[in-house]
């Protein structure tokens, strides 16, 4: 699997005016990184620009690659994901697998088996011949995240994945994006749960004021001034024996 990917410089303007400037850093594999930070801060077009998907100042090693490269190093799951088209959940998952099939011919052996594991880690088997678009929101969004796992990518990237899923699909999904980099993937989610970003990644970024506000570990990143700085917000924190609880309180002044 390939190192993670490397972003220099990175800075975003949208009609003329700048997102954020001058993001530097590197994601390595086995890193369970979460984005955060307020509604506007950049997160998505962070991800896009990383990606090659929109254009910007400075370097990605991502956006480099020809498509066909970068289909078989990152897997990317945007924000939207309204399912239009009423294809059986198998074969939106089996879309996964696109990027390693030849031209012609049905879905070989191999890749029918990444596409069983990643319906069965997603909880999806008894889904799996209903129509895609026949599915409610949570369900959609892990049909999407089944589809990424199908991937095989030793990058993925992930806009709000979890935004929608009930409280046990959300930590399954956590868990999953957090095993897939202990399996040595490089892993980049955005996620508004500061909770859930507190128990399950390894490192947070948080942006806030026009670039990178805070990167590191989660209890670093997570201090009093800075969510009061970042998001107007006082919080609580505590080491358990459940692990770290991190919870928003009360918008402050
Ligand atoms: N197509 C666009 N044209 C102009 N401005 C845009 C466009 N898309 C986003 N923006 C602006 O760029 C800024 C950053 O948006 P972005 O979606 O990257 O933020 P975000 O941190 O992902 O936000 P959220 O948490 O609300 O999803 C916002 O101020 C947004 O209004």
């Amino acid at each position: 699997m390939s190192a993670g990917f490397d972003l220099r410089g990175l800075g975003v303007s949208l009609r003329g005016r700048p997102v954020f400037s001058d993001v530097t850093l590197s994601v390595r594999p086995g890193e369970m990184v979460g984005l955060i930070g307020p509604n506007g801060a950049g997160k998505t077009s962070l991800m896009r620009a990383a990606l090659g998907l929109i254009p910007c100042e400075g370097e990605s090693s991502l956006a480099g690659l020809s498509p066909a490269a970068r289909a078989k190093t990152v897997a990317w799951m945007p924000q939207a994901r309204e399912i239009a088209w009423p294809v059986p959940v198998e074969r939106l998952v089996a879309l996964g697998r696109l990027p390693y099939l030849p031209a012609r011919g049905g879905l070989p052996e191999a890749d029918r088996a990444h596409v069983d594991r990643a319906l069965a880690r997603l909880d999806l088997q008894g889904l799996r011949h209903r129509a895609s678009s026949r599915l409610s929101g949570g369900e959609q969004a892990r049909a999407l995240i089944a589809r990424a796992l199908a991937q095989d990518t030793p990058v993925l990237m992930a806009d709000e994945p979890i935004a929608g899923l009930d409280p046990a699909h959300q930590i399954s999904a956590m868990r999953i994006f957090r095993d897939l980099a202990g399996e040595g993937r490089a892993v980049m989610v955005s996620l508004h749960d500061l909770g859930l970003a507190a128990r399950h990644c390894t490192r947070l970024i948080l942006m806030a004021g026009g670039g990178v506000m805070a990167d590191g570990p989660p209890g670093e990143v997570l201090s009093p001034g800075r969510m009061a700085r970042a998001f107007g917000v006082s919080v609580w924190h505590q080491e358990t024996e459940h692990g770290p609880v991190f919870q928003p309180l009360e918008v402050v002044e």
